[in-house]
């Protein structure tokens, strides 16, 4: 069954026409689907109904085939890294507990297991402001991660990165949902990113579902004719072929 489910949903913001119109995809347990499309196409404001944020004006949001009643299923990571920096890493991967409950032992080790996972084993003690930006994005995932929940929302969260490190924490992020069984709806520009992390890659324009691509398990190897060939069936849905030949 699929985990999370929107189906025909449409949304506008008071006083504006439509931004999302009549969207259904799903997200199966475990899988991974990403959504591009062009800036302001709507795809942030998808997320925010996946995530219960926003309420749809026509439609349904499921989780588990039910409306959901326990937002703690879903984490979220968001385009800047928004930790707080008066906090240590290890109390801001902390925070989705601390404002529950004070922090366990194990709630501890768990952060800090996180943060191993991720290449920050030793950096708890530290400050926000004393990391690089691609560690801060690594902190913002730890965090989103810490109650395992089982679907996870990323709003292009490496967007900010350079190259280099977009492709380690692309690589990280897969190991990470993989092992824990993650289903994950991933909003970015970026469509090697896209094709390189999705089970799926769907393309919105105007605030519609024109295509989903499905990635086949050999298209993730970065040049790979597959891969390139996987990218190329999302530039033309995205209307970018021709710019691509001039
Ligand atoms: N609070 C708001 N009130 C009115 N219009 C809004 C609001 N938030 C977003 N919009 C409009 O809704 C449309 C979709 O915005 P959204 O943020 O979902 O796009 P996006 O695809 O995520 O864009 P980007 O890639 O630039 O982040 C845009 O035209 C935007 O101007």
């Amino acid at each position: 069954m699929s985990f999370l489910q929107l189906q025909g949903v449409s949304f506008g913001y008071p006083g504006f026409p439509p931004v999302v119109d009549d969207v259904s995809l799903s997200v199966g347990a475990g899988e991974i689907r990403c959504l591009v499309g062009r800036s302001g196409c709507g795809k942030t404001t998808l997320l925010k109904l996946a995530a219960g944020l926003l309420a749809p004006a026509r439609g349904r949001v499921l989780l588990r085939g039910a409306a959901p009643d326990d937002r703690r299923e879903v984490g979220f990571v968001f385009q800047s890294a928004t930790l707080l920096d008066w906090l240590t890493v290890r109390a801001n991967v902390l925070l989705p507990v601390s404002l529950q409950r004070r922090p366990a032992r194990q709630d501890e080790q768990a952060a800090d297991a996180l943060l191993a996972q991720l290449g920050l084993a030793g950096f708890g003690p530290r400050y926000p402001r004393q990391l690089s930006g691609g560690q801060q994005s690594r902190v913002a995932l730890a965090r989103a991660l810490l109650l395992q929940p089982p679907l996870l929302l990323l709003d292009e969260p490496f967007a900010a990165l350079d190259a280099i490190t977009r492709e380690e924490l692309q690589r990280d992020l897969l190991r990470v949902v993989r092992t824990g069984g993650t289903s994950v709806l991933f909003v970015t520009h970026d469509i090697a990113e896209a094709v390189f992390l999705g089970d799926q890659v769907s393309v919105i324009a105007g605030g519609r579902l024109v295509r989903t691509v499905d990635v086949a398990p050999e298209a993730r190897t970065r040049d790979t004719p597959a891969f390139g060939r996987a990218c190329a069936d999302v530039r033309e849905a995205l209307g970018l072929e021709e710019a691509a030949c001039a």
